[in-house]
């Protein structure tokens, strides 16, 4: 569909849980290596598009496939079956630290980093400032980003993928750990996309930030597609469905 920012198509994706109930070393022996698996379809046949130019949010309970999904979508996992089409260059955001070298200095993580989201050297060169800017660890920059905080890691590593310059960017729920001030900067961001027909798409468990940024949205329980729509109605299909228990 010409439309579609991305199209997901059938996806499902399995994980191997693996029972050891005994952990000992004669017992792996006795089962001559063997290893009792069952198969877990962490999310099946799911199906939407995310229109260009939304900001799409993904909501349900722990457990119930966002992530998965998000890492399928940026191609860290391959769903066994289905499909996923992207419109345009992506940039993932996915959890704290991800495609950053704890040993490493901010400055050496945003040349491996941007290399790792399609970026050259001449153009991380060029853009190096305005990341630090944005990412407001400036003097930091030169510590190796083990000592960051969860705050730190997460506002370089959105600095860094918001200057991939992507037309679809995913963000994981780790704009929560930002303060709020940083929030608001993200906040203006998406918003910036919006009015440059780009395609936000992001996990939060925080329905007010989802009713405030997002227009269109998923709901996923256990693995599959309970509703996918405007985000207002999906937001209170899934509210109403916890009950007494706000999301
Ligand atoms: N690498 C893995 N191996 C085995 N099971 C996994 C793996 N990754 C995820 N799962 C399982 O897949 C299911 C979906 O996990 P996922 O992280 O996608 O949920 P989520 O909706 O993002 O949850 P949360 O809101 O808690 O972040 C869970 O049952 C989880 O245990």
């Amino acid at each position: 569909m010409s439309d579609a920012a991305v199209a997901v198509r059938d996806v499902s994706k399995k994980f191997r849980l693996y029972h050891e109930r005994n952990q000992s070393l004669k017992s792996a022996i006795m089962r001559r290596r063997t290893s009792v698996y069952e198969d877990f379809w962490a999310l099946e046949d799911v199906s939407f598009d995310v229109p260009e130019g939304s900001t799409f949010g993904l909501i349900g309970s722990n457990g119930s496939g966002k992530s998965t999904l998000l890492k399928c979508l940026a191609k860290i996992y391959y769903p066994e079956k289905g499909s996923i089409t992207a419109n345009g260059k992506l940039a993932a955001l996915l959890e704290v630290g991800s495609g950053f070298h704890p040993e490493l200095s901010g400055r050496e993580n945003i040349y491996l980093n941007g290399s790792i989201l399609g970026m050259g050297k001449k153009e991380v060169d060029a853009k190096f400032d305005a990341i630090v800017d944005f990412s407001g660890v400036e003097h930091f920059i030169d510590q190796p980003v083990k000592n960051y905080s969860s705050g730190m890691y997460v506002r370089l590593g959105f600095a860094i993928a918001i200057h991939v310059d992507p037309d679809i960017l995913v963000v994981d729920e780790v704009l929560a750990v930002g303060d709020a001030e940083f929030q608001e900067k993200c906040r203006q961001k998406f918003a910036e996309y919006k009015r440059l027909g780009k395609t936000v798409i992001l996990v939060s468990h925080a329905m007010d930030t989802v009713r405030d940024m997002c227009d269109h949205a998923a709901w996923l329980r256990n693995g599959r597609l309970l509703q996918v729509g405007p985000a207002d109605a999906t937001i209170a299909a899934y509210t109403a469905s916890l009950g007494d228990h706000p999301a």
